[in-house]
């Protein structure tokens, strides 16, 4: 009843349970190892693949006799006498030129009979150059006999260099073991003889990751080809992909061992979890799933739709399909592209493994999934609005922007609106800028508040709404009589009318000489903006900005806009739900943010998450900087007690505890991590330079280079420029500058996919951020020729990447004390990240790398600290740098691997 072990049914076929693994790993079963269970139709397998041995159970008897000696007299073919007997036979077996690149190394699965029972769908590779020679000889790994059908780019090779042997260094030379071991024909496609062992020889196989990775990747340099590797490694078998199930190769370690890891573990967890589900659809599997590479995946019918995250792995596609990721690795590979089973992929390499594999990937909006994740927490806004009644609901103040064309008076016309509060006559005005105010106006004798959002312009209602934030209820279109409809008016009105948000126009600036303002009324009939004089239902209002005249018109105009189509009203007897309006970090209280509540009452001490920053609100302001307790619909409030900065137009939500808060913002945060790294594989990099060149997807390489001085610019561009290109491509400085990398830069390498080369600089502000949301490729040097190795390289489609630094904290230098015992001290405020003891840092000043320390000593007050984190002061001694002053940045860094993808 009990189900048979490997080492039992290897008994019974009288082969021994290694062989019977790798065979089985070869069909494309996991198995772990000799005492694993066996599902019957493996079972079957596993007999099918043995049959002479299946077909004479006597041979079970047999098994144990044979002595070596009996080896040599193996026939190819026949059941193996005895595991150990095996090696001999190998050694027999070795030169048959027919061989399977199988089993390299000196392992038995090699030398078995396979030839026998090669499992359909591996056999030989369309290249088999008798190449894998399992023998001892370390041989052939010779450039020239790997034939290059193409060249991979060392792009997405999930190998790292610390995976290949023993190498001294990692070239740019590329040392990428997938650029030669690639199959002809690039994309296999169906079953067999593509089987590509590139990554394969990796996992698991006894020699194969050492002698896999030289084989050619270090083109001039076979080092580490291991002796008893040989180039077998190389093409190693699909086998490797079985990593999660068991590593099956004995002795698969050693160096080779963190290259297992890249797939092993990746697919490691899920695999076992699904070992017992994958057994039961075995034998379905068996018959109906089509075999690609060697694994047999369920099929889509081409229409059955999987709904993916942003960001998603291929573990979680193989998730929603009930499959082992690992055999999802081995798909996408044979697509042309390599990923580890939890790697986040992008759009297109889904829907490419989709529409292979019968299936209609969608990729889950940014709003459905925030939706999703809320729900996950009994957070279901939209239900919670609709659920609402007549009694629930409540007046609330309009929101209002103001757009228009650049100076025709935005500006001037929220200051004279602030003016003309009611309120703020008496309380003093509007004392300080916190992103949005409110004021008050007395409409047909009744006190109205509208709230004015106090960033002008349409590209902030934009970038709000881009985030999904509707904040606007009405648009106020500024327009100067003197100028007339600009292009900026244009678009104002177009993003409003996009918005559905109604629009009052203010004609300002009257009181100037030559000012039209009926020309205004006419030209805006053109663009659907119909005076109400003329029959229209759009309300223009003549002012002046700058003598305060007409606003409390157009205050009004406001009002009878709202209350004639739109129903302002919110249930403020709830936790509160909004939008940050705008956020900074205040030096003394930390990060600050102006929220506008859309609906609910925020409260002093509730929990909340805005985007994904959390925290608890620990104190509120208003306009007048006085303290409020309670904001109610349509308010805006600064808030302090948030632990991040939230973005402009991030929602925010009171939850029902600080951990749910948190818990909110951590997964939101993943989700955008994820969402971020499948971008970044979009865009081009250095490393993918010449696959998207082979593509056809580029012909130019495009480079912004940015550096300290002219001179080094310059240097940088003529050498650049020396580089022997080749007809292919070309290579194009499309900008350079002296000075820090910039927003614009970056805007600019967008657009035209450049790649930002710094010298001696670093990226302003923010700018690092933009650039990874971008997924634009920025590389920072010191020296320049580092900087033509890695251009020349990836132009040569040889790019290994290798280590970045990643900058961990950023502080300000805020006051130098000098001691004669330690040298200058940089009283520090940090601002980012934290700063720790031995750190390597940066001195940058106004965007310029001045020298590169370690961060000698770290205080808190008198104590020797290890790290500080951001928002705290310490004291930070660079050793014998002294080259300090006020306002300088510390910035810290670690190397950090630079992950393949
Ligand atoms: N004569 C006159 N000048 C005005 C009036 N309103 C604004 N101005 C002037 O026009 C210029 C531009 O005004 P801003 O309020 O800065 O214009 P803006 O649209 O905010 O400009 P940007 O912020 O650059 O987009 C300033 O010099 C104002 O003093 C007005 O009603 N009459």
């Amino acid at each position: 009843m009990a189900k048979p072990r490997v080492h039992e049914i290897a008994k019974e076929l009288g082969v021994s349970s290694k062989d019977l693994i790798a065979k089985l790993n070869e069909l494309g079963e996991y198995v772990k190892g000799p005492s694993s269970t066996l599902e019957a139709p493996v079972v079957r397998k596993a007999r099918d693949a043995f049959p002479a041995s299946a077909a004479k159970p006597a041979a079970k008897a047999a098994a144990p006799a044979p002595k070596p000696a009996a080896a040599p007299a193996a026939k190819p073919g026949a059941p193996k006498p005895g595991p150990k007997a095996a090696p001999a036979a190998e050694q027999v077996e070795a030169p048959e030129p027919a061989r399977k690149p199988a089993g390299p190394g000196p392992k038995p699965a090699a030398a078995k009979p396979a030839a026998q029972a090669p499992a359909s769908s591996d056999a030989a590779p369309a290249r088999k150059p008798g190449a894998p020679t399992p023998g001892p000889r370390p041989a052939a790994p010779t450039p020239s006999d790997m034939p290059r059908p193409r060249p991979r780019p060392a792009g997405n090779n999930p190998f790292s260099d610390r995976n290949a042997g023993p190498r001294p260094r990692p070239r740019p030379g590329g040392n990428n073991p997938f650029q030669s071991p690639r199959p002809q024909g690039p994309r296999p496609g169906g079953a067999g003889g593509g089987r590509p062992g590139g990554p394969g020889g990796a996992p698991g196989r006894p020699g194969g990751a050492p002698a896999g990775t030289p084989g050619r990747g270090f083109g001039p340099r076979p080092a580490g080809g291991a002796p008893g590797g040989g180039p077998g490694g190389a093409p190693g078998r699909p086998g490797g992909f079985g990593g999660p199930g068991g590593r099956p190769a004995p002795g698969g370690r050693g160096r080779g061992g963190g290259t297992a890891g890249a797939f092993g573990r990746a697919g490691g967890k899920p695999a076992r979890g699904r070992k017992s589900k994958r057994a039961k659809r075995a034998e379905y599997e068996q018959q109906a799933a089509p075999s690609i590479g060697g694994v047999q995946i369920p099929r889509g019918d081409g229409s059955t739709p999987i709904r993916l995250r942003r960001g998603a792995t291929l573990t979680d596609f193989a998730e929603k399909i009930d499959v082992n990721p690992a055999s999802l690795v081995t798909v996408l590979f044979h697509l042309g592209e390599m990923a580890t089973a939890t790697q986040s992929l992008d759009e297109d390499t889904f829907e490419a493994l989709g529409s292979e594999l019968g299936y209609v990937i969608q990729i889950v909006s940014p709003e459905d999934e925030d939706k999703e994740l809320l729900e996950d927490f009994g957070l279901d806004l939209d239900a919670e609005l609709e659920a609402e009644t007549d009694e629930d609901l409540e007046p609330r103040a309009p929101i209002v922007t103001v757009m228009g064309h650049v100076d025709h008076g935005k500006t001037r016309l929220l200051d004279s609106i602030r003016k003309a509060d009611v309120i703020s006559g008496e309380a003093g005005g509007i004392t300080q800028h916190i992103g949005a105010y409110q004021v008050h106006t007395t409409h047909e004798d009744v006190d109205r508040a509208i709230t004015f959002i106090d960033t002008p312009g349409h590209e902030a209602f934009t970038a709000m709404r881009a985030r999904g934030a509707k904040v606007t209820d009405i648009a106020i279109l500024v327009v100067a009589a003197d100028d007339g409809v600009m292009p900026q008016t244009i678009e104002a009105l177009n993003h409003a009318q996009a918005a559905n948000v109604p629009i009052v126009v203010a004609v300002n600036k009257v009181d100037k000489e030559g000012a039209n303002p009926a020309k205004i009324r006419q030209q805006l009939t053109e663009y659907n903006l119909v005076a109400e004089e003329y029959g229209g239902d759009t309300m223009f209002v003549d002012v002046s900005a700058l003598q305060g005249k007409g606003i409390d018109d157009l205050l009004e105009a406001v009002l009878l806009t709202a209350d004639a189509g739109l129903d302002l009203r919110a249930n403020p007897n709830k936790d509160a739900r909004g939008v940050a309006v705008e956020a900074h970090l205040d030096k003394g209280r930390g990060a600050v943010a102006t929220v506008l509540v859309n609906s609910g009452t925020l409260r002093v001490g509730d929990a909340i998450v805005a985007g994904t920053a959390h925290g608890r609100v620990r104190a509120m302001f208003d306009e007048h900087d006085n303290p409020v307790d309670v904001a109610t619909p349509g308010r805006p409030v600064l808030v302090i007690g948030l632990t991040s900065v939230p973005r402009a137009g991030d929602t925010f939500l009171v939850a029902d505890d600080d951990r749910t808060a948190r818990q909110i913002a951590e997964k939101r945060e993943a989700a955008e991590r994820a969402a971020q790294l499948a971008k970044r594989r979009k865009r081009i990099s250095l490393e993918d330079f010449n696959k998207a060149l082979e593509e056809g997807k580029v012909e130019t390489l495009n480079l912004i280079i940015k550096g300290d001085v002219s001179g080094a610019v310059e240097a940088l561009e003529d050498a650049l420029l020396q580089i022997d290109v080749g007809d292919e491509v070309d290579l194009r400085i499309i900008h350079r500058g002296v000075g820090a990398v910039t927003q614009n830069d970056v805007n600019l390498a967008t657009v035209d996919n450049a790649i930002i080369l710094g010298f001696n600089v670093r990226p302003a502000e923010r700018v690092q951020d933009l650039a990874d949301r971008e997924g634009v490729d920025m590389r920072f040097y010191s020296v320049i020729y580092r900087a033509l190795e890695d251009v020349e390289a990836s132009l040569k489609g040889m790019l290994k990447p290798e280590f970045e630094e990643r900058q961990v904290g950023g502080a300000e230098i805020m006051e130098i004390f000098r001691s004669s015992k330690f040298g200058n001290i940089a009283g520090c405020l940090v601002r980012t990240g934290k700063i720790t003891r031995n750190a390597k840092a940066k001195v940058v000043r106004n965007g310029v790398v001045i020298g590169e320390p370690t961060i000698d000593t770290l205080r808190r007050f008198k104590d020797d600290v290890t790290e500080v984190k951001d928002g705290f002061e310490c004291g930070i001694g660079l050793g014998k740098f002294n080259d300090i002053q006020v306002g300088d940045i510390i910035e810290t860094f670690e190397m950090v691997e630079i992950p393949r993808d």
